[in-house]
């Protein structure tokens, strides 16, 4: 049975992860870590997160004893932060699912030293249908790739804090495992309350394809990561993709 953490749950995904969570068969709410004095700590995990119930689980801002007491953690929140917890899901060899984005190239590389030691799956994008998308660019890029002009275009709320967006950045990178050569623009559109837009742009003389993915709520990122959390218990240590918990080949 997955006994999770969820870290940050006041935060706008830490909310819907524990709602799903609450809402999955098998699983269980172990935990909530909130930031330190947080003036929410104490408070019913349920009660805070608007599940309209009490579960009978604090919200705590003690890392250590948070991250012992699970069985795995789901971590959506920022770079510094992730990388922290990331210490103790080591420390405690507990499996991780970090959906965060924003993170330096030297940080994205202690997740795969850390995957030598614990499981994780590491994913700029939980949803089903944008981890289908890579799929599609993979054939797009192998077939048609090499005679068109590529870019990518994503809209997020103004309160968005990273740019480009951690999906846009995933999409160039399957673009270029194929395309080494090709440059690939991201252009990046914060306003208003847009809840996640990409779109791929392939330009040829005479036609155009455009791929377009929304998400019209937060949910679908929700589910993914709580799917991604019951995909690791059953696995040792190692880095997985959300192809790995979607099983797409
Ligand atoms: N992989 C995916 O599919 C998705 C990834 N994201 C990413 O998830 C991250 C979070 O996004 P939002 O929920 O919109 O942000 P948010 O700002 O609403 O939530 C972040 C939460 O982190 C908490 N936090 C800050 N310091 C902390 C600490 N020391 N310990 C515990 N909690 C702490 C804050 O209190 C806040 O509640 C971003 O990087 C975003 O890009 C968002 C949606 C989908
Ligand atoms: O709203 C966000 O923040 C999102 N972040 C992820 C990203 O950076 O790609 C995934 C999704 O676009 C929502």
């Amino acid at each position: 049975m997955l006994e999770a953490l969820v870290i940050g749950p006041r935060g706008k995904m830490g909310r819907l992860i524990v709602k799903s969570l609450d809402a999955a068969k098998n699983a269980r709410i172990a935990g909530a870590l909130a930031p330190k004095g947080a003036e929410y700590v104490g408070k019913d995990v349920g009660l805070l997160c608007g599940l309209g119930k009490e579960i009978g689980v604090k919200v705590t801002d003690d890392p250590e004893s948070a991250v012992r007491d699970c069985n795995a953690v789901i971590d959506f929140t920022f770079p510094e932060v992730s990388i922290e917890v990331l210490k103790y899901a080591v420390k405690y060899k507990k499996a991780l699912v970090c959906g965060t984005t924003g993170f330096k190239k030297e940080q994205r590389e202690e997740f795969l030293k850390a995957s030598e030691v614990i499981p994780i799956v590491f994913a700029g994008n939980t949803s089903i249908l944008i981890n289908h998308v890579y799929r599609i660019l993979e054939y797009l890029a192998k077939n048609v790739g090499e005679f068109a002009d590529i870019d990518i275009v994503e809209m997020h709320d103004r309160y968005k804090k990273d740019a480009p967006s951690g999906t846009s950045l995933e999409m160039r990178e399957v673009l270029k495992r194929i395309l080494p050569e090709k440059n690939v623009n991201i252009h990046s559109i914060r306003g208003g309350d847009v809840p996640s837009t990409h779109r791929i742009i392939f330009n040829l003389p005479g036609e155009r394809l455009e791929l377009t993915h929304h998400a019209t709520t937060f949910q679908c990122f929700a589910e993914g990561a709580v799917r991604a959390a019951e995909f690791l218990l059953s696995k040792e240590k190692g880095f997985y993709t959300m192809k790995d918990v979607y099983g797409i080949s």
